[in-house]
């Protein structure tokens, strides 16, 4: 059987489904970024990919900044940001709240300065491989395995003025070397680490 080719797609699918029935800002990712009620953070989305989490939290009304640096992958997204912002009105809306940017996170979030960060690096292979989702393989064809996610983070803890996120799988090794988050929010197969600036900085003397 032919594979699906990889697709980013803002207006059906999995992510319109939870753009309608999700959990809003109850949702851990919302939570673990800092939406409070009345708060919506300014967020950089490092590691862009498909743009799902960064959709979410622009259907949220937050403006999201997303890096990244592959081609390909960047080239999909601008393309469903198109597609979407000319499908209805409440896309375009969305859309606007979302600025795409080329290049390594590594060189632009010392520019940005940005006071919130997410991280979602392409995750350690799991051992059941067959449970990985068939996007998030040919995503990983394609991407490779961000190895350099220990140095993204440090970068991102060295200029991030409030609160960075990693989204890292739950039962995964540990990224060597980091300081330890400030808290976490556990799901069922998805884990949170939230680092804090001033506690980070408090917890490096
Ligand atoms: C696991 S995917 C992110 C999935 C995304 N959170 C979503 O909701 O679709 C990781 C993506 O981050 C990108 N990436 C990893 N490290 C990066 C870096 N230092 N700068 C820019 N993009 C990066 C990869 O190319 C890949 O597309």
């Amino acid at each position: 059987m032919t594979e699906t080719p990889l697709t980013v797609d803002f207006v059906s699918g999995a992510v319109d489904y939870r753009r309608r029935k999700g959990g809003g800002r109850g949702q851990a990712l919302p939570r673990a970024l800092g939406f409070r009620p009345g708060i919506t953070p300014d967020i950089v989305d490092a590691t862009a990919g498909l743009g799902r989490d960064a959709f979410l939290l622009a259907t949220l009304g937050a403006k999201v900044t997303m890096l990244e640096r592959n081609d390909l992958v960047h080239d999909l997204l601008q393309e469903a940001m198109v597609r979407a912002s000319d499908t209805s009105n409440t896309h375009a809306a969305i859309i606007a709240r979302m600025t795409l940017i080329k290049g390594d996170a590594k060189d632009i979030l010392p520019e940005l300065k940005p006071e919130t960060v997410l991280i979602d690096p392409m995750h350690p292979p799991r051992g059941k491989s067959a449970l990985v989702k068939n996007e998030m393989r040919q995503l990983r064809d394609l991407v490779g395995s961000d190895t350099d996610c220990a140095e993204l983070m440090r970068v991102a803890l060295a200029t991030t003025l409030k609160r960075v996120v990693l989204k890292w799988p739950r039962r995964a090794k540990e990224i060597e070397g980091l300081i330890k988050p400030s808290h976490q929010i556990i799901g069922k197969s998805t884990r949170y680490d939230v680092f804090m600036m001033i506690q980070a900085t408090a917890d490096q003397s």
